[in-house]
């Protein structure tokens, strides 16, 4: 893995926002997997800054998302669409029909989980996937147990998870209890990937995510395995790191 040390979080999400600038740059019709969380929000920023600027065209790009809640309605201020139309789809020039996320409401949700991943085939792969770290590590919400094999299913939410996650909503109670999300061998798959990572609470985190050894009881250990994975950390996430 690629470990990168950024001064603090505003130098993390422009350089985040230039690794996904840079990759259109490359390739136009890119396919971006994408993540939520208080850690990217920087980044869309940097990205819609840019798109303003006239830097940068989303036309031809499609998106899928790692995770939705299960349970909230469709229209709910706090789902991942939600996040995603506030930080991002409102503020560019990405189609509408090729931005892709789990569909929490789904009543069929095994039918649901196999129609992304035929989804996610046919547009070709994720080129470049952005991820976030859990402090339980894990990614999209595969939690510690997770197999490596797996791919997008249905999570019950670890406790440590929603109550990460507490602070988006009005009460503890509030915080959903499943989510879909893409599987380790879904996020695997992805040609490249980008890792950010915020902030001293996440400095253990980080640190077994790099030097664990790959075990399914941190999930994030599993991209040990992938060949090009590049980490943006910033200084105060990198505290537990050696040298
Ligand atoms: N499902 C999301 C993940 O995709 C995200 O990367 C992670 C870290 O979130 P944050 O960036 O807010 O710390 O937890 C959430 O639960």
């Amino acid at each position: 893995m690629d470990i990168r040390i950024c001064k603090n979080y505003e130098d993390l999400s422009t350089k985040a926002g230039a690794r996904v600038a840079g990759q259109i740059a490359e390739k136009e019709n890119s396919v971006l997997g994408l993540a939520t969380g208080g850690t990217p929000e920087g980044m869309y920023r940097q990205l819609a800054e840019q798109y303003q600027k006239g830097a940068l065209s989303f036309r031809q790009v499609t998106t899928f998302n790692l995770d939705e809640y299960i349970g909230l309605p469709t229209s709910h201020s706090l789902n991942y669409h939600a996040y995603m139309k506030t930080h991002l789809f409102s503020k560019v020039d990405l189609l509408t029909e090729n931005t892709y996320l789990p569909d929490g409401g789904a009543m069929d949700l095994t039918a649901e989980c196999e129609r992304y991943e035929t989804l996610l085939r046919e547009a070709g792969g994720v080129d470049l996937q952005v991820l976030g770290l859990g402090h339980n590590g894990h990614i999209g919400f595969n939690e510690p147990g997770t197999p490596f094999s797996s791919t997008t299913h249905v999570v019950e939410l670890d406790e440590k998870t929603r109550e990460a996650n507490a602070r988006f909503f009005d009460k503890r109670s509030d915080v959903p209890k499943k989510a879909i999300t893409m599987g380790i061998e879904t996020i695997l798959a992805a040609r490249e990937i980008l890792v950010l990572v915020s902030g001293l609470d996440k400095a253990e985190a980080l640190s077994a995510m790099l030097y664990r050894e790959v075990t399914a009881a941190f999930p994030a250990t599993a991209l040990q395995k992938h060949p090009n994975v590049t980490v943006l950390a910033d200084e105060q996430a990198a505290k537990g790191l050696p040298g």
